[in-house]
């Protein structure tokens, strides 16, 4: 499985196989659509050239964003050790669960309970193994 966060906010749902692809439902774009100009592009998912470049356009932009998703992610948690290792050699508690509430309630609150699900994500990366 690519994940194990459960959609419970009545957002997107996706089905994921085992090497990681989701399955096509009816409907969804799996098969060829009425309005069809050429061969379908480059894995967009539609066989009309102008949507395929706008989607394609689209992507970058979509690709950038992951890329600095991923760097903030590992930024983030390599500062949450530093934070939990200084906290210990101090003599402090690895964990302080007042500050891990108000982070869920504040990606709550942006978010909704996708926030809450991505926030524990968030604290369980900066943890390390417990
Ligand atoms: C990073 C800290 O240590 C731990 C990790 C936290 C985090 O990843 O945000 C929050 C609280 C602590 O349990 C901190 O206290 O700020």
């Amino acid at each position: 499985m690519m994940t194990d966060v459960v959609e419970s906010s009545g957002g997107m749902a996706s089905r994921k196989t085992g090497d990681g692809d989701t399955d096509p439902r009816p409907g969804d774009g799996g098969g060829v659509p009425a309005s069809s100009t050429g061969p379908e592009t480059a894995g967009t998912g539609t066989n009309d050239s102008a949507a395929a470049a706008r989607i394609m356009a689209i992507r970058e932009r979509i690709d950038e964003i992951d890329r600095t998703l991923i760097e903030l992610w590992q930024e983030r948690a390599g500062l949450s050790q530093q934070v939990g290792a200084t906290r210990i050699a101090s003599g402090g508690t690895r964990l302080v669960l007042s500050r891990e509430r108000e982070i869920l309630e504040r990606f709550r609150q942006a978010l909704g309970a996708d926030g809450t699900q991505l926030a524990l994500l968030l604290l369980r990366a900066g943890r390390g193994p417990l």
